[in-house]
């Protein structure tokens, strides 16, 4: 990644919009540099093709479009995460980065276990299960 000194602030944000823009940039490198995210999007797909064939209430999509980014921007918190602790600590293993990465992961899991359980439920309740 490039490194370059400026010593003063004109890189620093003056407006939302710039703001927005910046975050927005982040957001699509993230997602051309993670394979995860590339998953996220296939899943958003899938996720979607389940709420149109089995006829999802719109709060039921609400639900699980939220979930659905929380998993996302857990996600980008992780990969900012793992490589500020690869920054910090080196590539060579450590039974402590292992320990933090593990945890980071289990965020990311635990949100995702939880749209399969919310996800997997109201197609039990559709397809008349209940
Ligand atoms: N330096 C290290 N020392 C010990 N274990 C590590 C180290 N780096 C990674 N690991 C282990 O490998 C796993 C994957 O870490 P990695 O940095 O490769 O992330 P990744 O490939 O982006 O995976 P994901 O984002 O799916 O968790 C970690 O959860 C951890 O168990």
């Amino acid at each position: 990644m490039k490194r370059t000194a400026l010593k003063d602030n004109s890189y620093k944000h003056t407006n939302l919009f710039q703001a927005a823009k910046s975050a927005v940039n982040g957001l699509f490198y993230a997602f051309k540099e993670e394979r995860n995210l590339k998953i996220d999007i296939l899943v958003f797909l899938v996720l979607w093709c389940i709420m149109l064939s089995l006829n999802f209430s719109v709060v039921e999509k609400i639900i699980c479009c939220l979930n659905w980014a929380l998993i996302v921007s857990m996600e980008v918190i992780n990969t900012v995460f793992e490589r500020v602790i690869d920054r910090i600590w080196g590539e060579d293993y450590n039974e402590e980065v292992k320990i933090l990465k593990d945890m980071a992961a289990g965020a990311v899991f635990f949100l995702s276990a939880s749209l399969v359980i919310i996800v997997g439920a109201l197609c039990i309740v559709k397809l008349g299960g209940f």
